[in-house]
């Protein structure tokens, strides 16, 4: 069974016009997307900017509307479920995103920032057993457990990013959308940290959807490549396949603008 498929998702915003503020149209960010990924799978969502990539991540999340269509997560359809029924779910899909520091509150040490996700996912931990895990999430990341007494604007952004990784590794997800993760980052930075993401995923089996716009680094990073255009998905394909073989203009486009390694 695959992890997650999603079936003709559609994501419509309304447009709003006139003196009185009428709805006079549709932004249709997402038009009858389908994809399934297995799992412990990465698939890469590629696309310029504006071509719904981050729409459908918070989507299937449950983060931001769905329209129509369908979401099964282990064989369920999420779409319809309610805020309490979908609770115990949300634990295990997770999203990390491109601005660490905007998504990490400047108030609180690295260690509260990670230990918050802990208090609110598992009530029973004791105060000892939340900073043994912080300690070992912070290690798992590639940071030192005493740096959890630190804040945010003490870390580099690979270090960030980072504390964003390890904040969502906090609650065991058996998926992550990694939503232009890496995009802010000096080239050698995004190298370590897409290293990471796929050494954990060796480790603990975790499934990502990789957005980017940057090709090079989806190919890297993805088993599966998924490019979208308009809020459609006109190609879809293995890494290798994508690359040597593009079939549709738009990927012939995009790889184009991709620089060529020597
Ligand atoms: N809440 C919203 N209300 C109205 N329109 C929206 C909303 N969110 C997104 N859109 C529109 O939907 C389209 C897709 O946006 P989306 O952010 O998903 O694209 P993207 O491929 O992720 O681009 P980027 O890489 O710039 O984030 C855009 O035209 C955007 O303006």
């Amino acid at each position: 069974m695959p992890l997650l498929e999603v079936k003709d998702l559609r994501v419509w915003f309304p447009v709003h016009g006139g003196l009185l503020r009428r709805k006079v149209g549709e932004i249709k960010a997402v038009d009858g997307v389908s994809f399934t990924i297995e799992p412990g799978q990465t698939v890469g969502l590629v696309g310029e900017s504006g071509s719904g990539k981050t729409t459908v991540g918070r989507a299937l999340l449950k983060l931001g509307p769905a329209t129509s269509g369908e979401v099964y997560f282990e064989g369920r359809n999420i779409l319809p479920l309610n805020e309490r029924q979908f609770r115990p779910l949300r634990r295990q899909m997770q999203m990390i995103f491109q601005d660490p520091f905007g998504s990490l509150n400047p108030r609180l040490t690295c260690g509260s920032i990670i230990g918050e996700a802990l208090t609110t996912h598992f009530k029973e931990m004791t105060a000892t057993q939340r900073r043994a895990r912080i300690s070992d999430l912070l290690t798992q990341v590639g940071l030192k457990p005493e740096m959890a007494s630190r804040y945010p604007h003490e870390f580099s952004g690979g270090q960030r990013q980072r504390i964003g990784i390890a904040r969502a590794l906090a609650v065991e997800p058996k998926f992550i959308v990694c939503d232009e993760a890496v995009s802010a980052l000096d080239v050698s930075v995004q190298a370590q940290i897409v290293n990471l993401l796929m050494d954990l995923q060796e480790k603990l089996g975790i499934a990502y959807l990789f957005i980017a716009h940057d090709l090079a680094v989806v190919q890297h990073i993805s088993d599966h490549v998924l490019v979208m255009h308009h809020g459609r998905i006109v190609e879809s394909a293995s890494s290798d396949a994508i690359y040597s073989r593009p079939q549709h203009e738009y990927t012939k486009t995009l790889l184009a603008a991709v620089p060529q390694l020597a």
